[in-house]
């Protein structure tokens, strides 16, 4: 049993048809399905019939009420019977009704609209219904034709029949309105359904059944019947999305939608398969087939009277009432993050939340306005559903909701949000449309007024029959075409043959003859007993009245002919004039996008062109400044090059200079010494010969050195000649007398010298003892003792009191010849102390050689104390450490360990080097109380 429920009288909002009439809340039904998986959680029970339970996994519960809850074991034929069933009596009876299945996605909305072969849904039982029901009082196929505003004409049987010809026959010529070649393609579908119809139909009434299915898809409406056009290169074209307009009744309907007229249950879904192969369908992670569009699937019932003999349908469209039940399956709330969507999933899923948003906030708004008695406004044109089903909610039909709720624990909060938007939505309240009644009265009248119009209509035609034939006799004698033309003054009639044209090809006239029979008897009765001229006068009148009937007859048929193309050209006419003026508009608007295009085309050519000039501007000055630093970088190589000249130049100069300055010291120096000595020596003589005055002869006389000193010897001694071998001379033993830091310069260089002569004689000794070891098995030679003991050969193994002497910024080379030396002291920079601790002194110095790799020079000194009681750091030995890349082995001096380089050599060879060594790292002492370090420049 259906639960009975009283309506509600709820505050009427303005613009209703009706201000007291019932209304009838939005019915929402509960629909729970099975669980995917059985051992998952559930988190739905059902508490009664009406009452649903709702429990999260942390125990938060929320309850429901509902017209209707149906759990896992309710079937699709239970559920239709309490759903749906009403509403095919409802559209029986002229009453629009929307059935729309809301939830999340995957929760059952299609299977519940759809279903499957085995378990039909909605859709294929209300079909089926429908059909049962208005069998045998369905109307010839096209009586019925939909116009383009959506409303409905009744045109005659012979109409029809024409115009059943004109699609079946010609169908070339017919209008795209049936999609009848796609549409064969289509399975033929067939259910097994209790049978089931409704009470409702009215005998008197014929009634068509129409078949419209569209989507809703990114918030555009798109024709899932309409045919398919194809471009010029046989390609389907991508579909045209629709437009929403209202009809005369303030309806919402989809302008320009095929309307399929359908005559059984397999006809209509064969229509509706078709619309589901072209439906956006996707497979997302929560459902293998998910919608990704809201369906729409209307089926329209028109109905009409007959005339009070029960013959014709009245044409009267006051008399016509259309009926519309929508099937809507609304695409699947989804959370973006769970069902892991992105590109075209991720928008269609946010074009279909948003449209459901719309729908729940135009219900808040419109259950706000009744509850408040106010008249806010509905912004039912924020989305395409909405604004089409705004004639449902404002009284244009009952509204009923299936929710469908997966009970999976993991759903628990979109659940939540559905039970609470159907809770809110069946707060609504709609007016109830009144049932479709004939008015009996009404119809006689207007079938009387029908019948004179005809008849009135029918004169005309036969008129404009009549003229037709007779403008056609004449112009076709004119041309001399008429193949027999009988035409007596005996004759009361003409008779007209039509003839077929000169090529053969019949004109269109065929079979319209408008013969009446040969002209009138002379017979005269003169007796009114005549048995022989009454009969045959009798005969003939009867003759000729058959052959008055056959012309009427004849020209009813050339006048209902006319009528209706008549009737169709001034359809046709209309519709090209509505497709006119959308094309006009459609024009318009495009050749407004054209001429602002134009405007943003031609703005954007003048952008680029000043970016083109400005481009070449900058590419003019990037040349000249690349010429500029070309020329630049030339200059400074040269300005380089002359530098270094510059640079050799005043060293040779400075080397020149310095070298003179020396040598003039050096010379003073020797002329003061040689003066000097004259001058001791006289002073000694004149001391001895005082000397010998005073002892009188008794001591033998002797010189300093101890020799006898004769007369002859006080002549004084010619001054000392500047010589470089003073230094070899014997001394004059005069211990008062100071070397001068020159002659300690000189003597260094002259031991220098003389060990780097040593040195290079080792060297040779050592090359040919190993030549000769190697040739011959002669013992080696034994090598010289160095001429000056204490200006030795390197020996980096050498034991002493070693200072290291290693700058902090010496890189570590690793190089693989390393000196055997163990420092006893590390410095970076070495102090007097640590200088009069050691014996010896190490520097290591690094430098980047001409190929670019670095070269560790080790420079060895010994540390003399100085007579004044500080240190001296005599350089004896540079080392030097090279490390090459092999890539640039070739560019490398078969060279690779230098040592033994004197200082001379360094000197000349690698001039600024070795000045740079000696000026960072020779040192003298020169004080005895305050050591002192000075650099020393190369001489
Ligand atoms: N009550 C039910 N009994 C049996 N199977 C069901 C039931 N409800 C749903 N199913 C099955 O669950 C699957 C998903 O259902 P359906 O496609 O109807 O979900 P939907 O809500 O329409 O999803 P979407 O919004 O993504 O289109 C289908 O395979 C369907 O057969």
């Amino acid at each position: 049993m259906r639960p009975q429920r009283t309506p509600m009288k709820p505050p009427r909002k303005p613009g209703q048809r009706h201000p007291n009439a019932p209304t009838d809340p939005v019915e929402v039904c509960a629909r729970i399905r099975n669980l995917t998986n059985k051992n998952d959680e559930s988190c739905i029970d059902v508490i009664n019939d009406t009452t649903i339970r709702l429990t999260s996994s942390d125990n938060r519960v929320t309850e429901c009420q509902f017209y209707k809850v149906f759990n896992q074991n309710v079937g699709q034929q239970h559920l239709f019977h309490y759903v749906a069933e009403h509403m095919v009596n409802d559209l029986v009876q002229g009453k629009s009704g929307l059935l729309f299945t809301y939830g999340v996605t995957s929760s059952g909305k299609t299977y519940t609209m759809t279903g499957t072969l085995e378990e039909p849904g909605f859709l294929p039982r209300c079909l089926d219904m429908l059909f049962n029901s208005v069998q045998g009082v369905q109307a010839s196929k096209y009586v019925f034709v939909p116009d383009c505003m959506n409303t409905f004409c009744v045109q005659t049987e012979a109409e029809a029949l024409l115009e059943k010809q004109e699609r079946d026959i010609l169908p070339q010529l017919s209008t795209p309105k049936t999609p009848s070649k796609s549409r064969s393609k289509i399975p033929d579908v067939r259910y097994e359904l209790e049978h089931c119809q409704s009470e409702n139909i009215n005998p008197d009434c014929r009634y068509a059944v129409f078949v419209s299915y569209v989507e809703i898809y990114n918030d555009y409406i798109y024709d899932l019947l309409g045919e398919v056009q194809l471009d010029p290169f046989n390609r389907p074209r991508p579909p045209q999305s629709k437009r929403l307009r209202e009809d005369k009744s303030k309806n919402m309907f989809v302008y320009g939608v095929t309307q399929v007229e359908v005559k059984s249950t397999e006809e209509a879904f064969a229509a509706f398969q078709q619309g589901q192969e072209r439906r956006r369908i996707a497979h997302t992670q929560l459902n293998a087939e998910s919608s990704r569009s809201h369906s729409i699937f209307n089926i329209r019932l028109v109905q009409a009277p007959l005339d009070p003999l029960g013959e014709d349908l009245l044409q009267e469209k006051s008399l016509i009432c259309a009926s519309q039940l929508s099937l809507v399956d609304l695409a699947g709330s989804e959370r973006m993050a769970r069902t892991g969507a992105g590109g075209e999933r991720l928008r269609e899923a946010g074009n279909i939340n948003s449209s459901l948003m719309t729908l729940r906030r135009c219900l808040e708004q419109l259950r706000e306005n009744q509850k408040n008695g106010t008249c806010e406004m509905v912004k039912y044109r924020n989305s395409k559903l909405t604004h089409l089903f705004k004639s449902y909610f404002e009284g244009h039909g009952r509204v009923k909701m299936v929710v469908c709720l997966n009970p999976n624990a993991q759903e628990y909060d979109e659940n939540t949000h559905v039970v609470q938007f159907a809770e809110m939505a069946q707060q609504v309240e709609v007016a109830r449309q009144e049932v479709f009644k004939i008015d009996r009265e009404n119809v006689k009248r207007k079938a009387l007024e029908a019948k004179t119009r005809a008849e009135e209509e029918k004169k005309r035609h036969l008129t404009a029959a009549r003229q037709l034939s007779q403008e056609a006799t004449s112009h076709r004698l004119h041309r001399g075409r008429f193949k027999h033309i009988t035409s007596s003054s005996e004759s009361d009639t003409t008779t007209v043959t039509p003839s077929t044209t000169d090529d053969g090809e019949s004109d269109g006239w065929e079979g319209i003859d408008f013969n009446i029979g040969s002209s009138f008897p002379n017979l005269e009765v003169i007796d009114p007993m005549d048995c022989d001229t009454i009969p045959s006068i009798i005969s003939f009148l009867q003759d000729r009245m058959d052959m008055m009937n056959s012309v009427k007859k004849s020209a009813r048929s050339l006048g209902s002919m006319f009528r209706t193309n008549l009737t169709s050209n001034s359809q046709n006419d209309k519709d090209l004039q509505l497709r006119l003026k959308d094309c006009e508009n459609e024009l318009s608007t495009k050749s407004k996008d054209l001429a602002k295009m134009e405007r943003q085309v031609k703005k954007l050519e003048s952008k680029n062109q000043v970016l083109s000039r400005t481009t070449q501007v900058f590419e003019k000055d990037k040349k000249q400044l690349q010429d500029q630093l070309c020329e630049a970088e030339i200059q400074l190589k040269n300005s380089q090059l002359e530098t270094k000249k510059v640079e050799t130049k005043l060293r040779g100069t400075v080397a020149n200079t310095k070298a003179q300055i020396e040598k003039q010291c050096e010379k003073r120096v020797r002329n003061v010494q040689t003066e000097m000595h004259q001058k001791m020596w006289v002073k000694d003589e004149q001391l001895r010969q005082l000397k010998h005055i005073f002892t009188d002869g008794r001591e033998p006389r002797t010189g300093r050195e101890g020799r006898p000193v004769t007369r002859r010897n006080l002549t004084p001694l010619p001054p000392a000649t500047p010589t470089s071998s003073d230094s070899s001379r014997p001394r004059l033993g005069h211990k008062r007398r100071s070397r001068s830091a020159e002659n300690l310069l000189k003597e260094t260089k002259s031991l220098n010298k003389s060990r780097h002569i040593s040195n290079s004689d080792n060297d040779l000794r050592q090359q040919k003892t190993k030549k000769k070891s190697s040739s011959t098995s002669v013992a080696p030679v034994e090598p010289a003792a160095p001429l000056a003991p204490k200006h030795r050969r390197s020996k980096s193994g050498a034991n002493g009191q070693w200072l290291a002497h290693l700058p902090s910024t010496t890189v570590p080379t690793e190089t693989i010849m390393q000196p055997c030396i163990k420092p006893n002291r590390v410095v970076n920079v070495p102090s007097p102390k640590d200088v009069a601790g050691a014996n010896k002194y190490l520097l290591t110095h690094q430098r980047e050689d001409k190929h670019g790799e670095i070269e560790t020079q080790l420079v060895k000194g010994e540390v003399f104390r100085t007579r004044t009681g500080g240190q001296q750091v005599q350089f004896v030995d540079i080392e030097t450490l090279k490390q090459r890349d092999p890539k640039t082995k070739k560019q490398i001096s078969p060279k690779k360990r230098k040592s033994n380089t004197s200082v001379d050599e360094l000197s000349s060879g690698e001039q600024s080097s070795w000045t740079d060594v000696e000026t960072r790292c020779s040192y003298g002492i020169t004080s005895a109380g305050s050591t002192k370090f000075a650099g020393k420049k190369k001489k």
